[in-house]
């Protein structure tokens, strides 16, 4: 069925989750970011910003204080009530910021990354807690993890997502009776360059929400404007010839005009065209639509009351 995914944490005075687990239009929500990775984060440990949610008071590993986040109560606790609700919440890994932030030094710091954010936001494991390693949202499970990369060399994130799927599958073998876990990635829609491309042939996301906004050579905007350019056609490709060919493209697009830059905001008469042509085009493929971000949705409403995630539910489902 045709999905909405969107993205929670980075909003402008954004509320809690809980209210956005309530918005029926929504099914998958990113909870971001993991805007740090190890190899550059404070002792060694990845870290975290969610914007205005969490306390501000930070988890300290061994005698030195880490980056990462220690109190987002309300994001623990509303989780749950979003999976209750039917939703995915992913994590999502990268951001727009800081640039330094997404380094990835070699595979196997890689792979320890991986392991990292398996331990302290999957499954609960004895070894993991006895360990005295943190779990930033308590019992809370994400059901998987998302690759929102938007800088870096491109390195890793391949092998990242390959150690994320292989330690789902190994906890699946010995927990049969577990949830599925899911990857998801946000390239920008660009090709030549893109950060993402290599890890996409190489590691079997199940989700790709392309960022069809602020990129002038390839954004939806272009086809919003009668003009060509809009390149999702080249991304089934992508994804057809890739480590998962039944992986389901999403259209990433601005939930509402200032939320990404000037003229790539369209409205939805114009999502109701590109959606009709693409899901027709390619039905195997498409997937819906992913919005950025939560915030901007819900204040983004149409003369019938409903916000913008919803006015996109009703074009993708009608
Ligand atoms: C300002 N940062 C962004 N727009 N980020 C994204 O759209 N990530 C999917």
């Amino acid at each position: 069925l045709n999905q909405v995914a969107t993205y929670y944490g980075q909003g402008a005075y954004q509320q809690r989750l809980s209210t956005f687990c309530a918005e029926t239009s929504l099914d998958i929500i990113n909870v971001g970011f993991v805007d740090v990775f190890p190899d550059v984060g404070l002792t060694g440990w990845p870290e975290t910003n969610f914007g205005n949610q969490c306390d501000g008071s930070f988890f300290v590993n061994g005698d030195e204080t880490s980056g990462l986040l220690a109190n987002c109560h309300q994001i623990m606790e509303d989780i749950p009530l979003c999976q209750d609700a039917g939703k995915k919440v992913f994590l999502s890994l990268g951001g727009s910021a800081p640039a330094s932030g997404q380094y990835i030094a070699s595979k196997d710091s890689a792979d320890d990354f991986a392991d990292w954010i398996w331990g302290a936001f999957g499954p609960v494991t004895p070894e993991w807690t006895a360990d005295g390693l943190p779990r930033p949202f308590g019992d809370v499970v994400f059901d998987g993890f998302d690759l929102d990369i938007e800088w870096g060399t491109g390195f890793g994130y391949g092998y990242l997502a390959k150690r994320l799927r292989h330690n789902y599958d190994t906890y699946r073998d010995s927990n049969p009776e577990s949830k599925n876990f899911y990857l998801s990635a946000a390239p920008q829609c660009y090709l030549l360059g893109n950060l993402l491309t290599e890890a996409i042939s190489y590691a079997p996301f199940d989700y790709i929400w392309v960022q069809f906004y602020n990129n002038p050579s390839c954004s939806a905007n272009l086809y919003a404007d009668g003009l060509p350019g809009f390149n999702f056609d080249d991304w089934v490709s992508i994804i057809t010839s890739g480590a998962n060919p039944d992986a389901k493209l999403f259209v990433g697009l601005p939930a509402e005009e200032s939320e990404a830059i000037s003229g790539y905001y369209i409205d939805s008469e114009s999502i109701e065209s590109l959606v009709n042509k693409y899901m027709n085009k390619h039905p195997k493929t498409f997937g819906g639509v992913m919005l950025w971000e939560a915030t901007g949705s819900y204040n983004n409403t149409d003369s019938k009351g409903n916000v913008f995630s919803q006015s996109v539910k009703n074009i993708l489902v009608d």
